[in-house]
């Protein structure tokens, strides 16, 4: 085949272009790629006709292109032997021509588009925030002068003279035309006698003019002056002077003095540019990214502009091939340093809905560890409704981040002192202020943390204790419990009130049984690094998230030691919500963010110990983001939850140990029962109920100290043990009697009853134990 090739080398990519020219038929090379061996791989296409671009190497048509394969050679602009290109070679399409673009419409086109209305005016919350703002702006600034308005007066009627004395001489110069002085001295040094005499009757006019002016002016003032002071009304003559004065006040101003001070001092930030991002992102040290930048800076973009976003500055850069947004977050001090920024004001993120290259720097104005933390929005008023995003925190720039309890479990991890307890209280707090919720609270650490919640708690128990962690142990087996009756309740419901197999809002209101229940344990590794409880509560956790979800029970669980030790791996695999506060390495990072999120670039080891209930929080939304957790100290938590009480007292939801009644469950029945049985002497088989609770007394005084037979009678009732008449003999007189007390043979059969079982063993299908709805107050049986 005759013809030649026109070979050219495209300056990016290396690509080399070469078209070939046939007669009337045209073979368009679209590239080419050398490969190993000195092989040239040449993309072709055929067109028998005219190029449509023009351009000469966009021909699509035809036969189609092909890949043929030359020898590579020559340098550019070489002509290459048509001869060479192997036309039996297998056509295959690769690239798509470089211009394609410009035939695809631009409605095809995958275009980013920015909003027409910005964020801050279209989101009601941001609105509110940006309206609330600019009033208590404009308030402040109102407040701050009206303070200081008599210190401005004095000033005024200070300086009031000076300006008297500079209108004095002001009206002088007027009337005596001294602002010709200058010509007519002139026309005097010149010896222009014309000229002087033209310019003094010009002044004789002017003065005799301005001089009649002025007397009417005031005369006129001066009249209008007396008539209302005569006339007018009282306040009208002191208001005049002291307008004079003020006048008089602020001609008489020092010009470098003014008046008023400043009500606001603004702490001017440098503005973000292209080049300081190109500056700090070069100094990281990353060979790919010099590469770029020696280029010319070619391989670093920014596919939008820099723009406002928030109280700081928002950089999209699409960073040079082959450096991910991660490799820049790793190293979010050195961009800090080379921004000139303090640490905290400097959050790069990976753009989730974007290619791994593209990075989102946002510069904050302030550190945000600095920055007061906001109100928590129900501090004050409102109720929360566990089923609608409750308030967590706020995102660097100030907006709202919120969470969903419900249908999730929450794990917050943390080195000691970075703001877990703080983060947990948050979600506590606002499920108090949802009457319908239950509140099974347990604070491991015993320094009574939750305390305030205490009064709204179905169940509290504050220790670093064995007894402590025993509680929380029996707690996590009767929410094992309510999930398994909460199922069974839940599969009994018609399809049309329960579609979705699960609790709904409707459902918990008019189910009494199926009210939400949140269980929090704080400082949780001290119940799953308990040698006789751990792996019992590990298990129980684990279960109880994987199916607790849909049925509104909901487990928040905190932790300081977020290792695979302390933290079941059941547990850290399967929660949904997931807030990271301070850590130190990836391992806690992945066990609380879960498997991955260091890779993927959320890396809460990068916060530094200022940063003080700031945290990644991921699971909330589509991507982690970073927040910071309200302030609630502990007397504004108490507020709140004398707020919280009076709305359960008024909806009749407080239950349990808020109204210090003493819950009743399958587990401490069995420690009741086994202590019971543990102070039967060996052949009593009926004892009186006196003699039980005072050998109980010996056995646990903590538990048993003071309690009447009568409480005995009640904390057994529900496992079937009746008190009875029973004869027996006093201990101290020997002399016998009818008194109430147990049967053995009744105690037997309530321990065989009651007695532990595996966690998903089934429930034995007689069982009627009045304790089913363990850890539910006596009207859920109703529900
Ligand atoms: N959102 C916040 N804003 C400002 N400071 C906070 C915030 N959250 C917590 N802090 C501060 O951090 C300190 C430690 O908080 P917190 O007691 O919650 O930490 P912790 O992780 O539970 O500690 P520990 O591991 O000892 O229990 C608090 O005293 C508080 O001053």
């Amino acid at each position: 085949m005759a013809g030649w090739l026109n070979r050219r080398r495209d300056r990016d990519d290396d690509v080399t272009a070469r078209s070939e020219v046939t007669g009337t038929t045209s073979e368009t090379v679209s590239g080419t790629e050398e490969r190993d061996g000195g092989e040239v791989l040449l993309f072709r296409s055929r067109d028998d006709d005219t190029d449509p671009t023009g351009t000469g190497s966009e021909t699509v048509a035809g036969s189609g292109p092909r890949v043929v394969q030359v020898p590579s050679t020559g340098t550019e602009g070489e002509v290459v032997d048509a001869e060479l290109v192997d036309d039996d070679a297998p056509v295959v399409p690769v690239n798509l021509p470089g211009e394609l673009a410009d035939y695809v419409s631009p409605w095809q086109r995958d275009v980013q588009r920015r909003a027409v209305v910005p964020v801050w005016l279209r989101d009601k919350t941001e609105a509110r925030t940006a309206a609330l703002w600019a009033a208590s702006y404009a308030g402040h600034h109102a407040a701050f002068h009206a303070v200081r308005l008599p210190l401005y007066g004095g000033v005024l009627l200070a300086r009031s003279p000076r300006g008297a004395g500079r209108v004095i001489a002001a009206t002088a110069r007027w009337l005596t035309d001294a602002e010709a002085a200058p010509l007519r001295h002139e026309a005097v040094r010149v010896t222009d006698a014309t000229e002087y005499m033209r310019l003094a009757r010009l002044r004789s006019e002017r003065q005799r003019t301005r001089l009649a002016l002025f007397a009417t002016g005031t005369l006129a003032a001066a009249g209008t002056g007396l008539a209302l002071m005569f006339a007018g009304p009282a306040w009208l003559p002191g208001l005049t002077v002291a307008g004079l004065v003020a006048l008089l006040g602020k001609i008489g101003a020092p010009a470098d003095r003014p008046l008023t001070g400043r009500a606001v001092v603004t702490h001017k930030v440098p503005k973000l540019t292209d080049d300081m991002v190109i500056r700090a992102l070069s100094a990281l040290g990353i060979a790919e990214i010099n590469k770029a930048i020696a280029k010319g800076g070619n391989g670093i973009s920014f596919p939008a502009p820099i723009t406002r976003d928030g109280p700081g500055f928002r950089a999209d850069v699409d960073l040079p091939y082959g450096v991910t947004a991660v490799d820049i977050i790793e190293r979010r001090d050195r961009v800090a340093s080379g921004l000139r920024r303090p640490l905290g004001c400097v959050w790069p993120e990976p753009a989730h809905d974007q290619h791994a290259g593209r990075l989102v720097l946002w510069v904050g104005d302030r550190d945000m560890s600095q920055a007061k933390p906001a109100p928590w929005p129900l501090a004050k008023k409102g109720t929360a409704d566990l089923f609608k995003p409750i308030p967590f925190g706020t995102d660097q720039r100030g907006r709202p981040a919120t969470v969903t309890l419900m249908y999730d479990n929450v794990l917050i991890g943390a080195m000691p002192g970075a703001g877990k307890t703080f983060a947990l209280r948050g979600p506590l707090l606002a499920a108090a202020l949802d009457p319908l919720v239950k509140l099974w609270l347990y604070e491991l650490k015993g320094t009574g943390d939750l305390g305030p919640l205490e009064p709204v708690c179905e169940r509290y128990s504050s220790g670093a204790d064995d007894e402590s962690a025993e509680a929380a142990l029996l707690g996590l087996r009767a929410l094992r419990d309510e999930v398994r009756k909460r199922a069974d309740i839940i599969k009994r419901l018609p399809r049309d009130v329960c579609p979705e197999n699960k609790v709904t809002a409707e459902l918990a209101k008019r189910n009494k049984g199926l009210r939400p229940i949140v269980m929090a344990i704080d400082e949780c590794q001290n119940l799953f690094t308990h040698p006789d409880h751990g792996p019992e509560a590990a298990e129980l956790a684990t279960a109880i998230i994987k199916l607790g979800r849909a049925l509104g029970v909901i487990l928040l669980l905190a932790t300081q030691r977020p290792d695979a030790k302390s933290l079941p791996t059941g547990v850290s695999a399967n929660v949904g919500i997931r807030f990271c506060l301070r850590v130190t390495g990836q391992l806690e990072n992945d066990m609380v963010l879960g498997t991955s999120a260091y890779r993927n670039g959320v890396r809460a080891t990068t916060l530094t110990p200022k940063d003080k209930g700031i945290g990644y929080l991921s699971g909330a939304s589509d991507d982690p983001q970073v927040v910071r957790t309200y302030y609630v100290d502990g007397p504004a938590s108490e507020a709140i939850v004398t707020r919280a009480r009076a709305l359960r007292e008024a909806a009749g939801t407080l239950t349990g140990h808020a109204i210090g009644e003493q819950v009743a469950d399958e587990t401490r029945a069995a420690s009741v029962l086994a202590d019971v049985a543990a102070v039967l002497v060996a052949g009593e088989d009926k004892v009186w109920s006196e003699i039980i609770v005072t050998r109980l007394a010996g056995l646990r005084p903590d538990q048993y100290k003071g309690w009447e037979p009568a409480q005995l009678a009640a904390a057994l009732a529900p496992y079937g043990v009746k008190t009875v008449q029973v004869w027996g003999k006093d201990e101290e007189t020997g002399v016998g009697a009818n008194r109430r007390g147990i049967t053995r043979g009744d105690l037997d059969r309530a321990i065989a009853k009651h007695q532990p079982r595996p966690v998903d063993a089934p429930r034995p299908a007689s069982s009627t134990s009045p304790n089913d709805s363990a850890g539910t107050s006596p009207e859920d049986d109703n529900g």
